[in-house]
């Protein structure tokens, strides 16, 4: 790892550890002047993983921009130390990186220009960019082998492609704060692993926060050390995966029935198939006729 990976910026002291990153207290949200977020309190301590949980719909992504100070909210946030909607949008950006659910790419840029715009707020107005910028950009195409996509114009990556090319953009940007919506939807089950496991390092190693959206609830689960589970635009559960994942609550609040296994990362959920199916289907494995293979 070079002296510049994103994952060596400024270490955090015991102290920092104990603060938090992000808070919010009795956040409100209106989309089209339809309340969507009601009352929302939540406090993250610096350098932990939370993953936010619910139903479509439920307010994840809503909370994730209110946070990111990207649309108006009524109530107090807090990143940082500071109030987003108040700050300046480079002060922001040097602090809290958004990775969107569907990113908005600029026609006719390369992979590597993209992820090169995570420097923005780093450059001085009129500047141009640094030798350290370029390292950091080769670093994060390095940890997330973007290598052989790099020259490629973005808009004709594949979805996942396109979304770990986006994560690099958000990395890019050493943000104190990392805001993910749905980060691995389009990625097969290798790139899932690659991009938490590279996100959980980088927690890890320099005290990155991180608040993901996820819909996957046992990589939530996994990797999240404590899980928010939002409904109706309202906190339902907060605590430790374990406290959040009931086979109940999961019932209760997604209206589907699940077996929740004890593993030793965590809590796993397991979808269960309706009643009745696999029972007489054709062609279902294990299919069998009463008095179907008797002696
Ligand atoms: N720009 C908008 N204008 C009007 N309504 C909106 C807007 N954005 C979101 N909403 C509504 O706000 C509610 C919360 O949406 P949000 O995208 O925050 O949910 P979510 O939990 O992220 O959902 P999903 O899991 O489907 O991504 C939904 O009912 C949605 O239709």
């Amino acid at each position: 790892m070079s002296r510049t990976d994103p994952a060596r910026r400024a270490p955090e002291s015991p102290a920092d550890r104990h603060r938090p990153a992000l808070a919010c207290r009795d956040l409100h949200v209106a989309r089209d002047r339809t309340p969507v977020l009601h009352g929302i309190d939540l406090s993250v301590r610096a350098g932990s993983w939370v993953s936010l949980v619910g139903p479509n719909g439920s307010g994840k992504t809503t909370l994730l921009f209110a946070l990111a100070g990207l649309i108006p909210a009524s109530g107090g946030i807090e990143v940082d130390g500071f109030a987003p909607r108040r700050a300046g949008r480079r002060r922001v950006a040097r602090t809290v990186a958004m990775m969107p659910q569907r990113p908005v790419v600029p026609e006719g840029v390369t992979a590597r220009e993209l992820i090169h715009l995570g420097r923005t707020p780093h450059i001085a107005r009129f500047g141009t960019e640094s030798a350290r910028d370029h390292e950091i950009v080769e670093s994060v195409i390095d940890r997330l082998d973007l290598h052989e996509l790099a020259a490629r114009t973005a808009t004709t990556l594949s979805g996942g492609e396109l979304q770990r090319v986006v994560l690099a953009r958000a990395l890019a940007q050493e943000p104190r704060v990392l805001l993910l919506d749905e980060p691995t939807s389009a990625l097969d089950i290798g790139h899932q692993q690659q991009v938490l496991d590279l996100v959980d390092s980088m927690r890890r190693e320099s005290g990155l926060t991180v608040v993901a959206a996820m819909h996957d609830l046992t990589s939530a689960a996994h990797y999240g050390e404590r899980l928010v589970l939002l409904d109706g635009g309202r906190v339902v559960a907060d605590g430790r995966p374990e406290e959040v994942l009931t086979a109940e609550r999961v019932e209760q609040v997604y209206g589907a029935r699940v077996e929740v296994l004890a593993r030793p990362d965590g809590p796993a959920v397991l979808p269960l198939r309706g009643a009745g199916a696999g029972l007489g289907e054709e062609g279902a494995p294990g299919r069998a006729e009463p008095g179907e293979g008797a002696p």
